[in-house]
């Protein structure tokens, strides 16, 4: 899916009334109809909740009114607050004259604001994607009533106060929404952690934007589910040799953190890898080889860290970090894998640590690699903290264009950076994979993928997240989510893979 900005997502709504030849308020009519099937489901368990709708002065207060309307319909008896304005949108004062003369629908007095019960139910319509300052005055003050209220606040489209692509200024009134419930395509302030106090849980329903428009509309940024990687995981043909997933070399582990080593070669096999080698120092040897009795491990000459980069002949595609460790001896193998490497490079953990403290190392990495940093790890890499979250995407998105390579910065919806500045947001995965070596799975995961010669770069990397985050959700489900340890993951990304490849034609 496509991620809009405020401003493209009012011209895919003018667009969409122009080809299907509706106007602005049948489009309004679309997104009530939608928001209310949605409610009605959850308000069926309960019809006596006392139920308020708070509405602005533009089409997001007219949405609210919409809402107000078929609810009334539905036999439920909601109680409507109009935020006083010098202006209303047309849709607004369309859908004020169309409500029922029974439905109470009153002015918010700012000195006499509704009292709301614990248990009521409250939809904010007060602002939309129109939203083109903070929030302040009474306008503030009833978003601060409804966040004091401790009742249920329903955000429609997006809570109010919020921006949809640009970061709030500190301290600015913003509803704090249970669900927010938006309409077609998702938000990027749904995906960052920063607002999440704000957004709660959030949902898109479709409206019918017109398709054609939003195809042809270019974005820099993306949510991929699992409609958006169809097709793009061949399923194995018939003839298919271990040489066509290519071998992989893995330079992992140091004293103490051999299982780093163990995490990532098992998911790098569950991943569909044809042959892998790992390369431990002495001390992981005997671990690997009984471990992950699949892989062919080489021994370093040193007992605790690697020291030395093997011939890379043999191999379609290289990792390097996990469980690493950062001592000089590594660095230098990883300056001359940097420099030697004609094969796609998976980088993490250490490697990436490494690349910070020496940034002369950055200089050297060979275009299309793959970088897979948490932020902290991110926040090394480029030396500098981030202001907020927005900030940090524009540092990915800077990263990744300056060095050509593809950048994860990992966390609930893990973004990928491409060479080309756009971002990817992954859809799945959960709180369960919060726990130490989830990032090593991935790690194996990724090489696996980009040793697959089959695919590329893009592919590759947006795949690997996706199975990597699904393989949490699959194994949490049997698990619980406290109870999912990262070597979960890797039984499941055979599955998690499985459920994207493309099944053949059967003609
Ligand atoms: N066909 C469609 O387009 C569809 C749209 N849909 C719905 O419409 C919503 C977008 O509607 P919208 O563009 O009218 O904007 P909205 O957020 O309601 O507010 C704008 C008004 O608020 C005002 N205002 C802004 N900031 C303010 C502030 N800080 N403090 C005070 N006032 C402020 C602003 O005034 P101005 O900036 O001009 O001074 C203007 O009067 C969208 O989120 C979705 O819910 C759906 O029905 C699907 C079809
Ligand atoms: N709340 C969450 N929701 C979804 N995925 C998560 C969440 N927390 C962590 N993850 C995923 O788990 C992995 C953790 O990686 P990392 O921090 O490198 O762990 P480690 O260093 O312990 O291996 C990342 O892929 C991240 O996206
Ligand atoms: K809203």
């Amino acid at each position: 899916m496509k991620i809009l900005t405020a401003a493209q997502t009012s011209q895919a709504d003018q667009a969409t009334m122009q080809a299907q030849g509706i106007r602005s308020d049948e489009l309004m009519e679309r997104a009530a109809a939608a928001f209310c099937e949605w409610l009605l489901a959850r308000l069926a368990a309960d019809p006596a909740r006392p139920l308020h709708i708070f509405c602005g002065p533009g089409n997001n207060g007219g949405d609210g009114l919409a809402i107000a309307r078929r609810l009334y319909q539905e036999g439920f008896r909601a109680r409507v607050w109009l935020l006083p304005a010098s202006k209303y949108s047309a849709d607004f004062q369309l859908n004020r004259q169309r409500l029922p003369p029974e439905l109470v629908c009153q002015a918010l007095n700012p000195k006499r604001l509704p009292t709301l019960a614990p248990n009521a139910l409250v939809l904010d319509a007060l602002f939309g994607t129109g939203l083109s300052r903070p929030l302040s005055g009474t306008a503030a003050d009833v978003v601060q009533h409804l966040n004091s209220s401790g009742a249920c606040v329903v955000a429609v489209d997006i809570p109010s106060g919020l921006f949809a692509n640009s970061p709030q200024p500190p301290d600015s009134a913003v509803t704090r929404a249970r669900y927010t419930v938006s309409f077609e395509l998702p938000k990027l302030a749904f995906l960052l952690p920063q607002n999440a106090g704000w957004v709660g849980e959030w949902l898109v329903l479709p409206i019918g934007l017109d398709p054609t428009f939003i195809h042809n509309l270019p974005v820099d940024n993306f949510f991929v589910d699992a409609d958006f990687l169809a097709g793009r995981l061949p399923a194995r043909s018939k003839f298919s040799h271990k040489g066509t997933f290519g071998h992989a070399l893995l330079l992992a582990g140091s004293r103490g953190k051999i299982g780093a080593a163990v995490l990532a070669s098992k998911a790098c096999l569950r991943a569909g890898v044809g042959l892998l080698t790992v390369g431990v120092p002495a001390v992981g040897y005997g671990i690997v080889q009984t471990a992950v009795p699949e892989a062919m491990a080489l021994t370093d000459p040193a007992t605790d860290f690697v020291t030395e980069l093997p011939d890379l002949k043999p191999y379609a595609a290289v990792g390097i970090g996990p469980g690493l460790g950062q001592e000089d001896a590594t660095r230098e193998v990883l300056r001359q894998l940097l420099r030697k490497a004609t094969v796609p490079l998976v980088l993490d953990a250490d490697a990436l640590n490494l690349l910070g403290t020496n940034p002369d190392l950055l200089g050297l990495l060979p275009p299309d690699s793959l970088l897979t940093p948490h932020p902290k790890e991110f926040e090394r890499l480029v030396g500098q903290p981030a202001r907020d979250d927005y900030h940090r995407l524009e540092q990915l998105r800077a990263f990744a264009q300056q060095y050509r390579c593809y950048c994860v910065l990992k966390g609930a919806y893990t973004a990928l950076a491409t060479p080309d500045g756009t971002l990817y947001f992954n859809s799945t995965g959960n709180p369960g994979m919060a726990t130490g070596g989830s990032g090593d799975v991935l790690t194996g995961v990724l090489l696996a993928l980009r040793a697959d010669k089959r695919l590329s770069p893009l592919d590759a990397a947006l795949l690997g997240l996706y199975a990597h985050g699904r393989a949490g959700d699959l194994a949490a489900r049997e698990t619980g989510q406290a109870g999912l340890v990262a070597g979960d993951l890797a039984d499941f990304i055979g599955r998690a893979l499985q459920e994207l490849t493309a099944s053949t034609p059967l003609l």
